[in-house]
């Protein structure tokens, strides 16, 4: 039994505690298994970055049509058929699928962009600061992590555009 089911707290608590993906495949299995669909089908000339990212954005619509004009929806999605949520998971997985070969058309090794991504969150939005806020980090007078990266990536760009 989870912590926060032991002490009775908020049921959005318990439901996030409790439920867990499973682990038997790494985003290396899917960028694999991706990439030797497309080989077997010579389909890998079809798939440079920009068409793949289209074909993301395809499924992204695809998994929005799903939850449009339903209002809210509650976690877990107790209000979709099964069906439905078959339907939920196959367009996640459509989007998850492009997402890595994303990542691999562009050579981003995605586990360590995203773990690192992750850090800069947490140094972006520190707990004590933040907690139960959503307001962007740079509302935050004291934010000077992140403003200095967008600081580098501007000055990045103007160099680039000056040396061009
Ligand atoms: N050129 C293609 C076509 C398909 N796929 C793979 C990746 C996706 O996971 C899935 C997408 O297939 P469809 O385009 O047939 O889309 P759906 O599965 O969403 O079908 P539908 O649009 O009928 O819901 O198949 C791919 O990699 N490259």
């Amino acid at each position: 039994m989870t912590q926060s089911a032991v002490n009775g707290t908020s049921s959005i608590n318990s439901v996030e505690d409790e439920f867990r993906f499973s682990t038997d495949l790494s985003l290396e299995d899917i960028r694999s298994d991706q990439h030797k669909f497309c080989e077997e089908r010579n389909w890998l000339q079809h798939h440079p970055p920009r068409n793949v990212l289209l074909a993301m954005v395809g499924e992204v619509g695809e998994l929005s049509e799903l939850f449009q004009w339903r209002g809210e929806v509650t976690r877990g999605l107790p209000e979709f058929t099964s069906p439905e949520k078959v339907r939920v998971g196959e367009e996640l997985s459509d989007v998850l699928i492009y997402l890595v070969d994303l990542a691999e058309q562009c050579h981003i090794d995605l586990p360590t962009a995203v773990r690192d991504k992750m850090k800069k969150n947490a140094l972006k939005y520190p707990v004590q600061r933040v907690s139960g806020k959503t307001d962007k980090y740079s509302s935050y007078p004291e934010s000077k992590q992140e403003t200095s990266d967008v600081g580098d990536i501007q000055r990045e760009r103007e160099e680039a555009d000056g040396s061009e």
